[in-house]
């Protein structure tokens, strides 16, 4: 069991995890859609949303979403990821959402990533990198990534709900990937990257095979 039915497997686990009355931080993506459609039941107060696409499926479900700036804090916070490593470091934005997924995280006590198996690496960077950036910096962002080694792509036709632009990295091999999340953020113009190694994960559900594996950090 992998892809779908591992998605689907480690999203009801975290599911589970979701106090009564709570308010929690939702993510974005394929995974985080099967978290979104466990929610009804659970008598979820309401949610921070990390997208407008979250937002939508989550109001569908009649769960109410919350303005970050009407809550003080989170106690859970649960998104997917495109690559993960063993210390719960992630490389997420694969659907854009990058810099809001970083702002409900780090509102957050408590991280909680799914993925299913196919997530899991010895060494991010095999999945692009996503930057995001502000239009009028495309061009020399691209250009400092290309010096740092990295091959940019400009994700075409892409506009972030920030009304940014990604420009997707390729060829990364990331050794050390806290000083590279602050190098790139470092840069003027870039708004954040998929880097979340400042913020990693506090527990990563995988679903796989054998059920969902639970990895604390
Ligand atoms: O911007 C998108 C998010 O970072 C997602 O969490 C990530 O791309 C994983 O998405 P999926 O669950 O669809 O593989």
């Amino acid at each position: 069991m992998g892809g779908e039915a591992g998605k689907r497997a480690a999203a009801e686990a975290a599911a589970a995890l979701v106090e009564a009355g709570s308010v929690i931080g939702v993510g974005t993506g394929s995974t985080v859609n099967h978290f979104i459609d466990a929610l009804p039941g659970r008598d979820c107060r309401g949610a921070v949303s990390s997208s407008e696409a979250s937002s939508a499926r989550l109001r569908e479900l009649g769960i109410p979403v919350l303005d970050a700036n009407e809550v003080d804090g989170l106690a859970l916070y649960v998104d997917g990821a495109d690559e993960v490593n063993r210390h719960l470091q992630m490389i997420k934005g694969g659907g854009g959402a990058l810099t809001r997924e970083k702002i409900v995280a780090a509102m957050s006590d408590r991280f909680v990533c799914i993925v299913d198996a196919a997530k899991r690496v010895g060494v991010l960077g095999a999945f692009p990198l996503p930057v995001e950036v502000i239009p009028m910096a495309r061009s020399f962002i691209g250009r400092e990534l290309a010096r740092l080694g990295g091959r940019p792509v400009l994700r075409e036709g892409f506009t972030t709900d920030n009304g940014n632009l990604i420009l997707d990295v390729h060829g990364l091999e990331i050794a050390e990937p806290i000083r590279l999340e602050r190098a790139l953020n470092d840069l003027p113009g870039v708004v954040t990257n998929g880097l979340f190694a400042l913020r990693p994960a506090d527990l990563l559900l995988v679903g796989s095979e054998g059920g969902v594996e639970r990895v604390e950090r």
